[in-house]
């Protein structure tokens, strides 16, 4: 159900302190949007993850500022009750200070986001805090980190060993201390997230991350499974779409072919009399009029 309050940093925190699960979800569109807010969620991400389920790349590399903005733009139309998040996309984070401000700035100010997601942990403590300073709230996102694909050798679980497990929980800390309002822990295992949860007091919002998280986030596409071809495996379908427009399209296709659409009430008739004027009256149908 819609509540309909504005969520704001203040209503996470207030939500982690209570115990209450924060629902996350991406969405790339208006109408997307629309149906995340109706459905109740908390937060938006205007995820980089676009580049792949619904511009066609093949990672989440390719994806430009301009891109995210453009997405942005269409997902804060529809949206007013959720908090809007968008990624900042590859290298954006590893800029000069001047730099990552005009993107991040950019993103709030045309595109109405009313927070940046940046990858990376220790590395981009620097870039958190410029925004954070400038009065730009910052998610990070750490563990699996897509952007980072080429240089981790595939999309695969993150902190299973005692050195990687000791970095994020101090990646999550130094995030946390940096002034992140939350931490997005993708693909990690079970206790790990658990225990990153209760150490750091910003909400952790998993996604392959486990039951031990403070809110969840899972890809609009991978969900509906909306064409978003073979999802991971930590994705639960929670319904059909891509099915249910595929059947509608094959009967639109059909109907089309053998001429069942479109029927009687889906034209619009001339008035009368019109027709019999247009080509009688002694045949001069050039006269106009
Ligand atoms: N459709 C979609 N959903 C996503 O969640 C998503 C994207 N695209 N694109 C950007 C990144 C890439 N992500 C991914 C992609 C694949 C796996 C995956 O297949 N992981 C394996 C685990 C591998 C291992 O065992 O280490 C899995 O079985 O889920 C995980 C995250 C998450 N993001
Ligand atoms: C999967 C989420 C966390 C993301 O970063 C994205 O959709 O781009
Ligand atoms: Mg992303």
């Amino acid at each position: 159900m819609a509540q309909e309050k504005t969520v704001t940093l203040r209503t996470l925190r207030r939500m982690k302190k209570e115990g209450e699960r924060i629902a996350m979800v991406t969405a790339y569109d208006y109408p997307s949007a629309r149906l995340a807010e109706e459905a109740g969620t908390d937060i938006i991400l205007v995820g980089d993850s676009l580049g792949m389920v619904v511009l066609g790349y093949d990672s989440t590399v390719p994806v430009t500022l301009e891109e995210m903005l453009h997405h942005t733009k269409a997902v804060t139309r529809g949206a007013r009750r959720p908090l809007v998040v968008t990624d900042l996309p590859f290298l954006t984070a590893h800029l000069s200070k001047d730099d990552v401000l005009r993107a991040a700035g950019r993103l709030m100010q045309e595109g109405g986001a009313r927070a940046v997601k940046i990858e990376g942990g220790e590395e981009v403590l620097s870039a958190v805090r410029s925004c954070v300073a400038a009065g730009i709230p910052v998610m990070a996102h750490i563990g699996l980190t897509p952007q980072s694909v080429h240089q981790l050798g595939g999309y695969l679980i993150q902190g299973r060993e005692l050195e990687s497990a000791r970095r994020l929980i101090h990646e999550a800390k130094q995030l946390e201390e940096a002034g992140a309002f939350a931490v997005v822990l993708e693909c990690v295992p079970e206790e790990l997230a658990e225990s990153i949860a209760q150490t750091v007091s910003i909400p952790v919002i998993g996604i392959g991350a486990g039951r031990g998280c403070d809110g969840q986030v899972l890809v609009y596409h991978d969900l509906l499974q909306y064409g978003a071809g073979s999802s991971p495996s930590f994705v639960k379908v929670f319904s059909q779409t891509g099915q249910s427009a595929l059947s509608g399209l094959q009967s639109y296709v059909e109907e089309v072919r053998s001429g069942a659409f479109p029927s009687e009430e889906h034209v619009f008739p001339l008035k009368s009399g019109v027709l019999e004027r247009l080509y009688g009256e002694g045949g001069d149908k050039d006269a106009g009029g």
